[in-house]
């Protein structure tokens, strides 16, 4: 069930809307009295409403939100706003009830009229891809605050205005809260907002009522076929964002046939980079270093400036994440001088949560943790290891349950041939059996590479310290799926479990870690 608020970052000082301008301006049918009532917010969780919210209640896998009118009045919710399916079930609540076919797709146009939203808007960047969305996001945010540019950010791992952070329930929020954590942006005077789109807020209406200023893709790989039937499927949610009804303009990563399609069959202007070599494109990025502290990189432009700098994270992907990002900036307006000179000196001052996220100090094996749970990130992630470490490379990872199950023996092939000795453990089962996950992980493992090294041990607390017993100076040890997550879920029950806190905590058992 999803009955758990999520967690919201709201204006703090809304300008009330009335109900009958809001039906008026959406042509809403009306059922109770609606006079002298104002609206100063809008929910789509009966447990997130603030007084004075408007709750929709719209219908989802489990429930029909209009089923949850009562809960939403009695927290204080001025008024319903669902479908026909909804209307009489909303009105036993007792509050006012706007009726309209669809309450779902109503929602982000609504909000963003409670929020005021398209009034004296931040520049929106939106970013989507299969892997590299949060990272691309941060290095937005740590760009533009390089550049003096007050930012906001909303990610898998948080949603962030300046230094207050809330955790994230979902990659992108519903258009409820986007349009209210936009509005929050605004009263703090939050000039730019990197915005990770997900297929799948795209395919639930989750970013209407907004028109991005540039959208950047990174890539598309095996992801979320459990929601979508197919690949093409997948990129033809990826591919909405690329519409003028969503955006003004684009960056699209070309590495990948994915992306050359996209740059084909986009609606709107878009702007091409390539961080492959052989690949053209107007922008190119060339590696200039590669090491287990940073990446050093150049990237030029299609009238020859050039950028260099460095991002303090591993990989060639990293590079890229890190080129998308200034070359968005260039197409939001951003002069790439001013920004070569904002990242000369110390290179580009991001840290992005739980991403191939160091843990180890000076001694001892370098530890990553990481949150690839794709083949394609496990690739990156292997390959990018692989070039800055002498010694072995231990990995330890797991695999969703209750999500695509069709990548698992991928992932298991792809881990056998990149790392020396694999750790296969328990991510978040969830309502699978956590043997048979594990299963799927080693029977991919063995096909690919039948004589690698593999210990199955259920508990990743042990996990991660079997892994660092396999390891030594000059060896690293990639963590991969947890990243910046604080609990495994096991049953419907999320039991609090932190993969960074507790590896900083075995290296310190180990001695490795002051
Ligand atoms: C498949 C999907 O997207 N489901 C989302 C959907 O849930 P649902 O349709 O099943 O909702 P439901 O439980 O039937 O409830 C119906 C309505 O009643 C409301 N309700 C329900 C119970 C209650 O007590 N009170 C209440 O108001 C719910 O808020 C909902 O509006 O609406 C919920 C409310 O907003 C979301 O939390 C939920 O996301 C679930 C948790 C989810 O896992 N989504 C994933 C697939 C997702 O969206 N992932 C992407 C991408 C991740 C990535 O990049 O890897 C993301 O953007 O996060
Ligand atoms: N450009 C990239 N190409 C391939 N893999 C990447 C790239 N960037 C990051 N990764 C890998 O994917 C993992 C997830 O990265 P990130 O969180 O930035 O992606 P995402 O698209 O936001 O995914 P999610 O929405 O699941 O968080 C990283 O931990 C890393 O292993």
């Amino acid at each position: 069930m999803t009955g758990t608020p999520p967690t919201a970052l709201r204006p703090l000082h809304p300008s009330p809307r009335s109900l009958r301008g809001l039906a008026e301006a959406f042509g809403f049918e009306v059922r109770g009295g609606i006079d002298e009532i104002d609206v100063t917010g809008v929910a789509i969780a009966s447990g997130a409403v603030n007084g004075g919210d408007l709750y929709v209640g719209v219908p989802g896998r489990n429930a029909h939100g209009a089923d949850f009118a009562a809960q939403a009045a009695a927290n204080g919710a001025v008024a319903v706003l669902t479908d026909d399916a909804g209307a009489e079930r909303a009105a036993a609540s007792g509050l006012p009830v706007l009726v309209t076919p669809d309450a779902r797709a109503a929602l982000g146009e609504v909000a963003a009229w409670i929020h005021r939203t398209a009034e004296n808007p931040a520049t929106l960047f939106g970013v989507t891809g299969t892997n590299g969305k949060t990272s691309v996001v941060y290095l937005l945010d740590a760009l533009l605050r390089q550049l003096g540019v007050t930012a906001g950010l909303t990610s898998t791992a948080e949603r962030r205005i300046g230094d207050v952070a809330v955790t994230s329930s979902l990659t992108t929020p519903e258009a409820s809260e986007l349009h209210a954590l936009l509005a929050r942006m605004r009263e703090v005077d939050v000039r730019a907002v990197g915005i990770e789109v997900s297929a799948q807020a795209l395919s639930r209406h989750r970013v209407d009522g907004i028109v991005f200023d540039v959208v950047g893709f990174t890539n598309l790989s095996h992801d979320h076929l459990d929601d979508y039937a197919s690949l093409e499927e997948y990129f033809d949610a990826k591919r909405e964002l690329f519409t003028p009804e969503r955006a003004r303009r684009g960056v699209v990563t070309v590495d990948s046939e994915w992306g050359r399609r996209l740059v084909a069959e986009s609606r709107i202007p878009v702007t091409t980079l390539a961080t492959e070599p052989g690949v053209e494109a107007d922008w190119m990025l060339e590696i200039l270093d590669e090491a287990p502290t940073h990446t050093a990189f150049r990237l030029v432009g299609p009238d020859g400036r050039a950028l260099e700098t460095r991002v303090p994270l591993i990989g060639r992907f990293m590079a890229s994440n890190a080129a998308l990002a200034i070359v968005m900036l260039v197409e939001g307006g951003h002069d790439l001088d001013l920004i070569a000179h904002a990242v000369a000196d110390h290179g580009i001052d991001a840290y992005i949560p739980g991403r191939a996220e160091r843990v180890s100090g000076e001694r001892g094996p370098v530890v990553y943790i990481d949150y690839g749970h794709t083949p394609d990130a496990f690739r990156q992630t292997l390959d990018a290891i692989r070039r800055t470490t002498d010694g072995r490379i231990v990995m330890v990872f797991g695999a969703d349950g209750d999500r695509d199950a069709t990548k698992r023996r991928d992932m298991g092939a792809i881990a056998a041939r990149g790392a020396d000795a694999l750790v296969i453990t328990d991510f978040h089962p969830r309502w699978e059996d956590p043997a048979a996950i594990r299963a799927a992980l080693i029977a991919g493992a063995r096909a690919a590479v039948p004589e690698r090294e593999i210990h199955e041990i259920a508990d990743p607390r042990a996990a991660f310290r079997q892994a660092l017993a396999l390891a030594g100076e000059g060896d690293a040890i990639l963590y991969a799926g947890p990243g910046h997550e604080d609990y495994q879920e096991v049953a419907g029950v999320k039991h609090p479990y932190s993969a960074r806190d507790d590896a900083r905590l075995a290296l310190h058992e180990a001695g490795w870690l002051a």
